[in-house]
C-alpha cells in the first residue's frame, strides 16, 4: 500500500481521501429502502447514505483544482458472487488526471504504475515476496519478470470479440458483439496473446457507466473506456476518458432518469471542465497477482463476501 502511495506521490499525484465516503463505513448495511426510512426517522446526514462503490465522482471535482490526484481506500459491491476473485470490500487505488484527451495517456500510467509498483515491492520486500514465489507459486516470479521487461499488449473490443468468436474452444457464454467479456472471455484472450496483461479497449456505449466518453463512432456505439486484463485474474484495472461535454453528459443521465441525484456532478461541467479520464485498480487482485495466490480471500486479513462478514 506504502509503495503505491508513495509512487503516485513521486509522479505528482496529490493524495485525496473521499471523507464523506469514509464515513459511510461506520453504518450499518441497509437496503435502500431501509435507509430512506432510517434518515427520514434519525434525520443523521438528513439523507440516505451509502457504501461507496468508488471514489471517481469525488476525485474529478478535486481534478478540476489540483491536475492530477489519487486515493486509497474501501470501497464495496454487493455482487452475489463466490467467486475466488471477488470481495464485498476490497480496497483499490483510484487516479484522475486532468488535460488528458487520449486512452493511450490513461494506460501509460496504468502500466506505469504497475510495473513500477512491482518492481519495488520486489526490491524492497524480498523475503515476504520470496515465500510466496518459493511456497505458493513457483513459477510467477519468473512470469513477472518477464512480464516487467515488455510493453502490455492492446487490442479493441471489436477485436475481442472476432478473436472469440474464431477460437476453437466452446464458451458457456457465446461470444457476441454487445455483451460483457466473461471470465473465461477474459482468460482465452490473455491466453491468447501469450499470458501477458491485456489492455481491452473502446467497448460498447451500452456495457459502460454513464461517465464514460462517447467515442462518436456511430450513435452511440463504443465509448474511450479500458480494462486491463492479467493472468490468471482476469481484470486487474478498468477507466476511460470521462464525458467532459455537457449535452452527452447531461442527455444521457437524463435516458438513465438520474439527472436530479447528478445534478452536482453536471454542474462541474457547466461551470467549466477541461477534458480528464482516470482508472482504478484492484489492491487485492493486484496483490493475487504479483505473489501468485490463488483465491483473494487469502490476501486480506478479513475478508467479507455474501454471507459472510465474521469480524
Ligand atoms: N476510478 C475508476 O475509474 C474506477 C471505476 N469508477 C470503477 O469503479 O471501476
Amino acid at each position: 500500500m506504502l509503495v503505491l502511495r508513495r509512487k503516485k506521490k513521486e509522479t505528482g499525484c496529490c493524495d485525496l481521501y473521499s471523507k464523506a465516503d469514509r464515513l459511510t463505513w461506520i453504518f450499518y448495511l441497509q437496503t435502500s429502502q431501509e435507509a430512506k426510512e432510517s434518515a427520514e426517522k434519525n434525520h443523521f446526514f438528513n439523507v440516505p447514505t451509502f457504501l461507496t462503490v468508488s471514489g471517481q465522482l469525488h476525485l474529478e471535482a478535486m481534478a478540476g483544482a489540483f491536475t492530477h490526484v489519487f486515493t486509497f481506500g474501501p470501497t464495496f459491491r454487493a455482487e452475489n458472487s463466490q467467486s475466488r476473485r471477488h470481495l464485498a470490500e476490497f480496497y483499490m487505488v483510484e487516479a484522475e488526471l486532468s488535460f488528458t484527451e487520449s486512452l493511450q495517456d490513461i494506460m501509460q500510467v496504468m502500466e506505469h504504475l504497475f510495473k513500477t509498483a512491482t518492481s519495488t515491492v520486489f526490491s524492497k520486500c524480498p523475503r515476504d515476496v520470496e515465500l510466496f514465489h518459493k511456497y505458493v507459486a513457483p513459477a510467477q516470479k519468473g512470469r513477472l519478470e518477464q512480464m516487467l521487461k515488455n510493453k502490455f499488449v492492446t487490442i479493441s473490443y471489436n477485436e475481442a470479440v472476432e478473436i472469440l468468436k474464431q477460437a476453437s474452444q466452446t464458451f458457456t457464454f457465446k461470444p457476441e458483439w454487445g455483451c460483457d467479456l466473461q471470465t473465461e472471455h477474459e482468460k482465452y484472450l490473455v491466453k491468447h496473446c501469450g499470458e501477458v496483461p491485456v489492455f481491452v479497449i473502446n467497448y460498447p456505449y451500452d456495457l459502460k457507466p454513464f461517465y464514460m466518453r462517447d467515442n462518436e463512432d456511430g450513435p452511440q456505439r463504443t465509448v474511450a473506456a479500458v480494462d486491463l486484463l492479467v493472468p490468471e485474474i482476469g481484470e486487474l484495472c478498468g477507466g476511460s476518458l470521462r464525458e467532459e461535454r455537457l449535452p452527452f453528459l447531461e442527455s444521457r443521465l437524463q435516458r438513465l432518469g438520474l439527472t436530479d441525484s447528478y445534478q452536482w456532478y453536471l454542474d462541474l461541467r457547466k461551470f467549466g471542465s477541461v477534458p480528464h479520464g482516470g482508472f482504478g485498480m484492484g489492491f487485492e487482485r493486484y496483490l493475487q497477482y504479483i505473489l501468485g495466490v490463488d483465491n483473494i480471500k487469502d490476501v486480506i486479513p478479513f475478508p467479507r463476501f455474501p454471507h459472510s462478514c465474521l469480524l
